[in-house]
């Protein structure tokens, strides 16, 4: 993840709110206890979540990969003290970590963890939902984006991370590589939708629905 300009990313970490103490912390234990600690969203896109949840008002939200937690309780901190945001994943010592965060957080009490298959987590949540934030495994993106986008209520929106994948969407060779090219396709084309891809980070597509 290394094509925008490193001052730039910088500039742009500067100039965007602070995360607070706590996230600081969650950032930290998991570069050092984690592997792929480079999966973490960060300040910069951990605040555009939050600011999307604010924007939209929204009471429920629903994530596909919580990894350590640090998007969840992004999210979590623009929503209401009766919103709800569901999050899932199942890779055991990140789900460890996530739930010691969430329990240390002011707004861990609004977040539901499902251990498990993504998709069978979807299947457990119930429509209607204001924003869904998809980022786990990208052979499965299509996958997320049509058993979500029926839950999903008119005016919300599916935000997708990683989308540009280092650049590589530009010449697809891996498997991963082709399933995000085709996935960005898919969802330009797709008319049950109105998108607009971000050149934030990795690339976020911000999809609102009709
Ligand atoms: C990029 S990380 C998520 C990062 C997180 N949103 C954050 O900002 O810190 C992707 C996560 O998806 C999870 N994942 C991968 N395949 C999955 C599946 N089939 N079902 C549920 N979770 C999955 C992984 O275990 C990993 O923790």
């Amino acid at each position: 993840m290394d094509f925008i300009d490193d001052r730039i990313e910088r500039y742009a970490f500067n100039y965007t709110e602070d995360e607070g103490p706590l996230l600081t912390q969650l950032k930290q234990e998991t570069h050092e206890k984690l592997e792929l600690p480079v999966m973490l969203t960060g300040r910069l896109e951990g605040r555009l979540l939050k600011l999307l949840v604010q924007l939209l008002q929204a009471k429920r939200v629903l994530e596909i990969g919580t990894f350590s937690g640090y998007s969840a309780l992004s999210m979590a901190e623009g929503l209401p003290d009766d919103g709800e945001l569901f999050t899932c994943d199942i890779d055991p010592p990140a789900i460890e970590m996530a739930k010691k965060y969430f329990h240390r957080s002011e707004h861990g009490k609004k977040i539901t963890l499902l251990e498990g298959e993504a998709l069978k987590s979807i299947e457990k949540v119930e429509a209607p939902l204001d924003m869904v934030f998809i980022d786990a495994d990208k052979a499965n993106y299509l996958n997320y984006y049509e058993a979500v986008l029926p839950k999903v209520r008119s005016g919300g929106l599916i935000v997708v991370d990683n989308v540009l994948w280092s650049g590589r969407v530009l010449d697809p060779q891996d498997e991963s590589d082709h399933a995000i090219h085709n996935f960005n396709r898919s969802v330009h084309a797709d008319d049950r939708v109105e998108g607009v891809l971000l050149t934030v980070r990795d690339g976020v597509f911000c999809l609102r629905k009709k």
